[in-house]
Parts: C-alpha cells; sequence; structure tokens
C-alpha cells in the first residue's frame, strides 16, 4: 500500500481495493496517481472505489510547494491536479517516462504546457460542461452585483451612508431593453445568455474567432467584429479561453471604444484583461463598472488599485464553486483520469 506523510502531518493511506475473491491486491502492481490537491470526495470516491490505482494526495487546501510538487510526481503513471500548479517541462522532466495522462480538475488549461504534455504523447482530461451552469449563474450574479452596485450598497446601508431615501443615489444600470456582448461564445457564453433573456435583453451580439452559427442560433445572438462588440454592449461578458491570442486583447483599445454607461465582466481568466487599462477606464468614467471574478495574480495584492474603485466588484475566482459542481468536476477529472490509465477514450479529453 502507498501511503504518505501529508501536507498537514497526518498519514493519508489509500484504501486498497478488494479483488472479487475478496482477498486484498498487491497495491504496487497498479499505476501510481498523485492528486495534488484535497480534492472534493467524490473524486476521491471514484479514485478509491475503482480498485485501478494506487494513489497518494497533497492532503491540503492549499497549493502543494512546487519543489514537493517535483519530488512527488516522479515515477507516477497519472497526474490530477488543480488550476494553481503550472504543469511545464520541469514537471513533466521530474514525473519521467512513465507519465502517460494528465487530468486537470479544471475547464481552463492555459496552467498546461500543451505543446510539452503532446511531445510526450501524455493525455490530458479537463473538466468542461460540467461547470458551465455553476460558471453561468455566478457571472449573472456578479453582472448584477456590479451594475446594480450590490457592494457599494450594503456598504452605505451598514456604515451609516443610509441617510433618507433620494432620487439618484445608487442608480445603476438595468438590463431591459440592454444590448449584451459574449467575448468569446462558447457554452458558458450560451448559458449566461438564456439566463439573462428573461430580464428582457433586447439584443444578444457576439464576437469570436468566427462565427459559431450553431450555438448562436440557440440565443440568436448576431456575429459582430471586436469593435462593434465594444461599441454596441450595454453589458459586456468576457468568456474566452486564455490564449497567446487573447491574451491581454481586453485593454486601452476595446475599453475607449465603449459606452461610458457601460459594464464589464470577466468570468474567464484574469490574463484576457490588461489590468492597467481597466483601471484607467473605471476611474477616468471611461466605462462604467466591471465585475471582476478572475484576476492576476491570483490572489489580487489587497493594496491593488482595482480594490480601491467602488466600481469595480472584485470575487475571489469562485464562479464553478457551488458543492455539486466542484464534486462533478472532481468525479470527472478522476473518470478521466482513470480512463486514460485504460487506454481509454476519456470522457472529457483535451485533442492536442
Ligand atoms: O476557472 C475555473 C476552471 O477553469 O475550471
Amino acid at each position: 500500500m502507498w501511503c504518505s506523510r501529508t501536507a498537514l502531518g497526518r498519514l493519508a493511506l489509500q484504501t486498497a481495493p478488494l479483488s472479487l475473491a475478496g482477498f486484498r491486491r498487491d497495491m504496487s502492481a497498479l499505476p501510481r496517481v498523485y492528486v495534488t490537491r484535497q480534492i472534493p470526495p467524490r473524486g476521491l470516491q471514484v479514485l478509491r472505489e475503482s480498485g485501478q490505482v494506487q494513489f497518494e494526495l497533497w492532503d491540503s487546501d492549499d497549493p502543494i510547494p512546487r519543489q514537493e510538487l517535483l519530488k512527488k510526481v516522479k515515477g507516477c503513471d497519472g497526474l490530477l491536479c488543480v488550476l494553481t500548479e503550472k504543469i511545464d517541462a520541469e514537471v513533466l522532466n521530474a514525473a519521467g517516462p512513465n507519465l502517460k495522462v494528465l487530468s486537470t480538475m479544471s475547464v481552463g488549461f492555459d496552467h498546461l504546457s500543451l505543446g510539452e504534455l503532446k511531445k510526450r504523447g501524455i493525455r490530458v482530461g479537463y473538466t468542461p460542461e460540467v461547470l458551465t451552469d455553476a460558471v453561468a449563474e455566478l457571472t449573472i450574479a456578479l453582472l448584477l452585483a456590479t451594475s446594480r452596485r450590490l457592494i457599494e450598497a450594503t456598504h452605505e446601508a451598514k456604515t451609516g451612508g443610509w441617510g433618507t431615501w433620494r432620487t439618484l443615489w445608487l442608480c445603476g444600470y438595468e438590463l431591459a431593453d440592454s444590448t449584451v456582448g459574449i467575448f468569446g461564445l462558447g457554452r458558458i457564453g450560451v448559458a449566461i445568455a438564456e439566463r439573462l433573456k428573461p430580464f428582457k435583453v433586447k439584443k444578444f451580439i457576439y464576437t469570436d474567432v468566427a462565427p459559431r452559427p450553431e450555438l448562436a442560433a440557440a440565443i440568436q445572438a448576431e456575429y459582430v467584429s471586436m469593435d462593434e462588440l465594444a461599441r454596441q454592449s450595454d453589458f459586456l461578458a468576457v468568456c474566452c479561453a486564455l490564449t497567446p491570442e487573447t491574451q491581454g486583447i481586453c485593454n486601452k483599445n476595446l475599453f475607449s471604444k465603449m459606452k461610458n454607461t457601460s459594464i464589464f465582466i470577466n468570468t474567464s481568466r484574469g490574463g484576457v484583461v490588461n489590468q492597467e487599462d481597466l483601471y484607467e477606464a473605471l476611474s477616468t468614467g471611461q466605462i462604467a463598472g466591471a465585475g471582476l471574478d478572475v484576476t492576476v495574480p491570483e490572489p489580487l495584492p489587497t493594496n491593488h488599485p482595482l480594490f480601491t474603485l467602488k466600481n469595480c466588484v472584485i470575487l475571489p475566482h469562485i464562479a464553478s464553486a457551488s458543492y455539486t459542481t466542484r464534486n462533478a468536476m472532481s468525479a470527472l477529472a478522476a473518470n478521466n483520469l482513470l480512463a486514460g490509465l485504460r487506454g481509454e477514450p476519456m470522457p472529457k479529453e483535451l485533442q492536442l
């Protein structure tokens, strides 16, 4: 049985599976898997009950220190990670030639060096779809919190700023009759639009590397250029993946074309936004407000200038954070890993 001293000093013993005959199998013959974080229970249950692997985990809610990761991956056949681990050539070299499968408990994969993984023939699993509802729901919450100034309002109510009812005090912007722009139309963008529709949005527009007519049809969204997206959107929701092409794409150029009554929302990755340009746009009134679930870096230092702005609502990367969704992600990540180790198609595999 493979066991380990954990980050918390506890002994993480992984239960040995029972063979059909009811005897304990020789665990050392099973593929070795390292799990880089205390993942939600459903995923651990899938791994344990599979009887297919011996696994060790970094039994902590905090990220594994890099040096520890480099030690722990050595000789592993499979690796299950979360988005805080940068999986690059250094980690893959430390793992060595046994590593066949990497499974990330995230839909985003910008923390993975895909070229290095492909070069080594390592298959990659990720967790799309299971988090779409949770992310879309949180995006709506963030959009409303930003546009209707909920954080400022609760602060005023708690701290004595609530003098009397005033005609224009804490006024914001409403969705009814608005144009909502989606930057990067995928499953999540569609799910956001579906949820916004009952708020009487007038029009949905989107941009992407190319039109996506099937997805767009579901929400009657019109394909427009990036410039048009900026010009027309009353609410602009960023839903694209972070790639070299989208890095810093939400910058001065984009903000300068937006209306000064527009709300900018980002629940994808902080790297798509140039934060200095966003600060400028928010502090000069170029745009009305921004809601961010993602930043660079994460956590954003508490003395960051964006935190000084009343019209910027910042959340600590919680879009998929519901118990149901995080458990589903954990189970899917475990099932991807197991399928990959069996040499079968993964439930959700990235095509490298
Ligand atoms: O940001 C969350 C994810 O990529 O799953």
